[in-house]
């Protein structure tokens, strides 16, 4: 497979670059040329990295998008779908993960983890005692979207003693949890709003200051799916008004960039998209993309096809 042509529109992972390099030639925008575009025949993607029309007209041979990601949000899917370019992510392997920091982020808020770090560190502790928090373990919790992600979330609240509610497009009957159709009846009966669902047109701004106000002063959201899931600005004035009770966030409308009064604001709990990021899950992640892209090219089934 050494003459196939992969390209990796901006550096993703270490070890996946590796890999590739072993097994592909390999490509970067540096030192793509009109020469060896028509060698091409994938890209290898991220949740970060964008492949449009334009991305994908550039290349007339591709055939395949392998993501590193279980998103897929940023990959022209109709396009490929038109062109017959197969697409690949990276489902199961990064659940785990992604569900721990989801638990560990609405501890953070509640029990107010960093904020007690810093008075401990500032030396606050030794003129006061630090104030009381408020408890995670037994809190109603919604989940909007019960996929493999939600479903990870609520078997670990469930743990925690906490009643499981959700909102997905379907009733998924066999999981045992209350089915609520419609998103403001969830936010209205939780106290702990996760929010993991894939993000389409559907569930863009699914938050919005309805839901939002709908948790009210004591509730908290917490976002590990898209931050465009979000009215991230409608999610800032409310906690800055205390009309949201905190908010733990992994994913921001315009990542990088986090809105400047976000970082002013002790309710919230901010976190640099990282929810899957650990070594054995970016490891897990990026053998999948590599088996992927390896069946595609020996004509074998896709281990996991989204187009
Ligand atoms: O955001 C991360 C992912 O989609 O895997």
């Amino acid at each position: 497979m050494e003459s196939i042509g992969v390209l990796m529109p901006s550096p993703i992972y270490g070890y996946l670059e590796q890999e590739l390099a072993k097994r592909f030639k390999l490509f970067n925008p540096s030192n793509i040329s009109e020469e060896n575009v028509n060698s091409i025949r994938a890209v290898v993607s991220s949740a970060k990295i964008s492949v449009d029309t334009q991305l994908i007209e550039s290349l007339p041979k591709l055939e395949i998008v392998s993501t590193f990601s279980v998103g897929y949000d940023k990959i022209d899917l109709a396009k490929c779908r038109e062109k017959n370019i197969r697409v690949t992510n990276t489902p199961d392997v990064l659940s785990d993960d992604v569900a721990d920091t989801a638990i560990g982020l609405a501890l953070a808020v509640l029990r107010k983890i960093c904020v007690g770090d810093q008075y401990v560190r500032n030396g606050h502790w030794i003129k006061s005692d630090f104030p009381l928090t408020t408890k995670f373990s037994g809190k109603a919790v919604g989940i909007v979207g019960l996929g493999r992600i939600g479903s990870a979330i609520a078997k670990r609240a469930a743990a925690f003693g906490c009643p499981i509610s959700y909102h997905s497009r379907s009733e998924k009957s066999e999981s045992g949890y209350k089915y609520y159709p419609n998103i403001l009846d969830l936010a209205s009966n939780s106290e702990v709003l996760f929010v993991a669902c894939t993000l389409n047109k559907e569930t863009y701004h699914i938050v919005n200051r309805q839901v939002i106000d709908a948790l009210g002063p004591k509730g908290v959201i917490i976002n590990i799916g898209r931050g465009q899931h979000i009215d991230q600005p409608e999610l800032v004035s409310a906690l800055s008004e205390g009309r949201l009770g905190g908010a733990g966030v992994d994913v921001f409308e315009n990542e990088p960039e986090v809105p400047e009064q976000l970082l002013g604001l002790e309710n919230a709990v901010l976190s640099p998209h990282a929810a899957s990021d650990t070594v054995e899950t970016c490891n897990a992640m990026a053998d999948l993309v590599l088996s992927n892209l390896e069946a595609h090219f020996l004509n074998k089934p896709l281990l996991t096809p989204v187009v």
